[in-house]
């Protein structure tokens, strides 16, 4: 065996610092060096590698190896690297008697070196109380500390995540999240990770906590696998329960997979059952929930029991019907209309929904004019000031939805974060309250379990509450289905409309919307029609056809009005792949001239249309908004001192320094999920079969009713018969049991549907706990909830089986 290799190292002082990336903490610097092990003829040497407060003029050891790059020649790759610190005691003590300690003289720094030898500096940052022995007074205790700590803290931190194989933009991530704190969260719970940072799973937080030592059968190991594959299901899939057996099985899956070793499902339920008595989840029968997510859907149930008791006063069938038939403006409502109308001002909570063109906001104005005709109120927003707000709220989940609200009933209308003042996008947020009078919330099928949550939380008794959206449309990107439990539950007045009123000759768009939704395509569907056609196309030429079609729509459309929408990220025709394709074709590069800004393999320019990927309720903008890139302003000349874009959504300007351009993506191309609560003039719309996975009936359907006048479908027709077939299986959610349990059956309610392959039967559910839901340790035995009972020895295989047989 040949001897290991002696560790390459190079000491010395930084004489410059040629480049820093921004987003991670990449660097390029040039040492002037004063020791190193390497055979380095020269006096200086170029140094690449993360880290973290590097100075000019500072000196460090860094650790790597030397590599010759390609372009660059010969350089030295650090790995790790720490601040040169004193190692001699006399080192040591002309250190802490330097002026970065001010106070500290010689002779007190000998006192200090003296109790606590060469090793001072670390004892005394990771204790501060092992200076006490020495006699230093309080004041010069803490600003010895906090000079120490000020000197090495963010390096620390780095040197300290480069040792658990963190490193480059993930450092970076978790030091901006955590600060000073990063490496104690880690040390404390390494599995904390996997709820905290995205990018990190359980495999990566494993990994982490093998160097900790954390034995692979140990209770946190174990926990932290049950709460990963509880995250993915629920936060991650849209689930608000986990059956235990998939539970069991997925935890076990992580634990034997990450490390070589085998877990009983025995350890994993003792570890549920410990996650329970910490109310981290609660367990009820067989179903597993995070805290949060079983605390809301029975917050929800209750809330809505509370609402729906303060019945208004009732009125007279003759004069509501005299003043919506007075506010008609010109509409026969249809029967069903006008069911909706009636019912929808009788009652506290109405719940609608319709298909495309049926007349929802058709309904939603008779609504809204009729309140204000039997209410005396004006509808001109001018005669309300602050002090007497307008007492009709009109809400929806997305600013573009909220925007279209706002143009369809000539009212305001705002999105739900900003009517209830959310500042933080989050799931425990206190609301502010809201006035009681009529509040419309529009597009529920996007909302998810945690925001109507904090919705219902800010509504009091005495508040009208009219829920519209189409349940049919894909359900929320967070857990839960709501819209749709909501009228599945049977228990809430509510009116589905059906007839289609939007069908003049001119629109075939809409019956192909409606034939899609109840699992046909009409037979004619690949024929070219005056408002959409079918381009069959095999998919390695589909991102150049679908780039064809753009260019010819885009001159014709414009960038706002027109979208392509694909259900995947990857592949051929995916996402990733189709936007670079699109930018080339719709805003490309002119001249050499052209400013442009890299980020993430990607390029940026004015005229760029982009998409928001997260919430930013303080600066109005929301997750799956589409702007477009007005200016470039260059690092010299920005107050951020790093470039910043200038985003334009819909006349709101925001500026994006680099640190958050990873808030945004191109939109030429975006996820049917993220058009969500959007529409657009023309859809361009490619499937294959690479995207198999992804295709259900409602997917195809959002997709379709996103498209205004005009739709474009391309690629492989079984790809959009194979859509129309599948349907969505149900989430798993309690909210139509909870529901059901709070609630009496309502005789307006929609009857249950007989479309067997749409409804589930609601689970069983325990009686609802009164005041706030906690996991004691009666409920626990109450419920039977103990996952090891009768289970030991069983594997998770077995645990399956039984499942399915009873
Ligand atoms: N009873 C009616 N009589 C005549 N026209 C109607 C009636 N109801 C709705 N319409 C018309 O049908 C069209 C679609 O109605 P509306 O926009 O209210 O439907 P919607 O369900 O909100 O559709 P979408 O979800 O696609 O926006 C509108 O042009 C509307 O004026």
């Amino acid at each position: 065996m040949s001897p290991m290799p002696e560790e390459q190292s190079v000491s010395g002082r930084v004489k410059s610092i040629f480049f820093q990336n921004p987003t991670n903490f990449y660097k390029i610097l040039l040492l002037e060096i004063t020791a190193t092990n390497l055979v380095w003829p020269e006096s200086e040497i170029v140094v690449t590698g993360n880290f973290g407060d590097i100075k000019e003029d500072e000196t460090y050891v860094f650790t790597g190896k030397l590599i010759n790059h390609p372009k660059y020649g010969e350089q030295f790759a650090a790995d790790n690297y720490h601040s040169e610190r004193p190692t001699s005691k006399v080192g040591l003590v002309n250190y802490l008697s330097s002026d970065k300690f001010p106070g500290i003289g010689p002779k007190t720094a000998q006192k200090i070196v003296d109790q606590l030898g060469v090793t001072a500096i670390d004892q005394i940052v990771k204790d501060p109380k092992t200076l006490v022995p020495t006699g230093l007074s309080p004041a010069k205790r803490d600003m010895l500390v906090n000079n120490l700590k000020a000197n090495l803290g963010m390096e620390q931190v780095i040197i300290g995540l480069n040792e658990y194989g963190i490193t480059g933009a993930m450092a970076a991530k978790l030091y901006t999240l955590y600060a000073d704190d990063t490496l104690n969260v880690i040390e404390e719970n390494p599995y904390q990770l996997i709820a905290d940072v995205d990018g990190i799973g359980f495999r990566r937080a494993d990994q982490i906590a093998a160097k900790l030592n954390i034995a692979a059968d140990s209770p946190q190991r174990l926990g932290g696998a049950v709460l990963a594959v509880l995250g993915e299901l629920t936060d991650g899939e849209g689930d608000t329960y986990v059956d235990l057996p998939r539970l069991l099985d997925g935890a076990i899956g992580l634990l034997e997979g990450a490390r070589n070793v085998e877990v009983s499902p025995k350890q994993v339920g003792a570890a549920v059952v410990q996650l329970a008595h910490d109310h981290a989840v609660v367990a009820e029968d067989q179903r597993v929930y995070p805290a949060k997510l079983y605390d809301a859907e029975w917050a929800i149930a209750k809330r809505l029991q509370m609402l729906i008791r303060e019945k208004p006063e009732l009125i007279p069938e003759a004069k509501l019907r005299a003043a919506m038939t007075k506010t008609a403006a010109g509409i026969t409502y249809d029967e069903t209309q006008q069911t909706a109308i009636l019912t929808a001002l009788q009652q506290s909570v109405f719940v609608l929904t319709g298909g495309p063109g049926t007349g929802k906001t058709t309904v939603v104005n008779g609504i809204v004019r009729t309140y204000a005709e039997l209410n005396d109120l004006s509808l001109d927003i001018n005669q309300y000031d602050e002090d007497h707000p307008f007492p009709i709220m009109l809400a929806a989940p997305t600013g573009r939805a909220a925007k279209r609200m706002a143009d369809t009933t000539g009212l305001p209308a705002s999105t739900i974060h900003r009517l209830l003042g959310l500042a933080v996008d989050g799931t425990d947020f206190e609301p502010r309250d809201l006035p009681t009078g009529l509040l419309i919330v529009d597009e529920m099928s996007m909302v998810d379990t945690y925001l109507f949550r904090i919705l219902l939380s800010a509504l009091h008794p005495g508040i009208r509450l009219i829920l519209v959206g189409d349940k049919d449309q894909l359900p929320s990107v967070g857990p839960g289905q709501v819209f749709a439990d909501l009228l599945r539950a049977g228990v809430l007045p509510a009116q589905e409309l059906t007839h289609i009123h939007r069908q003049d000759a001119k629109s075939s768009i809409i019956p192909l919307a409606h034939a899609i939704n109840s699992g046909q395509l009409p037979a004619d569907w690949q024929q070219p029609k005056p408002d959409r056609s079918f381009i069959l196309c095999p998919p390695n030429q589909l991102a150049t056809v679908v780039g064809q079609v753009a260019a010819k729509a885009g001159k014709k459309f414009g960038l706002d009005n027109m979208q392509v929408l694909a259900p995947m990220y990857r592949g051929v025709a995916g996402i990733d792949q189709l936007n670079p394709l699109l930018q080339q074709i719709l805003n490309p590069k002119k001249t050499d001239r052209t400013k442009e800004v890299e980020f993430n393999d990607r390029v940026y320019r004015i005229g760029d249309k982009v998409l928001q990927l997260v919430n930013n309720p303080e600066q109005n903008v929301f997750n799956g908004e589409i702007g477009i890139i007005r200016g470039i302003t260059d690092a010299k000349h920005a107050d951020t001192k790093t470039d910043e874009l200038t985003i334009d959504f819909d006349g709101n300007e925001l500026t994006y320094p680099r640190r958050d351009w990873s808030k945004f993506t191109l939109a030429y191309a975006t996820s049917i999920h993220k058009a969500q609560g959007s529409e657009f003039s023309l859809v361009i719309l490619p499937l294959t079969l690479a995207s198999r996975r992804m295709l259900r009936r409602n997917l195809l359907y959002t997709a379709v009713t996103r498209a205004k006048d005009f739709l474009i479908l391309l690629g492989d027709p079984r790809a959009f018969t194979l859509a129309v077939q599948e349907v969505a299986d149900n989430r798993h959610t309690s909210l139509v049991a909870r529901l059901q349990t709070t609630l009496p059956h309502s005789p307006g309610a929609l009857p249950q549907q007989a479309d067997s392959d749409q409804v589930k039967e609601p689970a069983p559910v325990a009686a609802p706990p009164s005041g706030p839901v906690q996991l004691t340790p009666a409920l626990v035995a109450a419920n039977s909830i103990d996952p090891m009972i009768g289970m030991s020895g069983i594997t998770p295989h077995q645990f399956m089986q039984g499942e399915n047989h009873g």
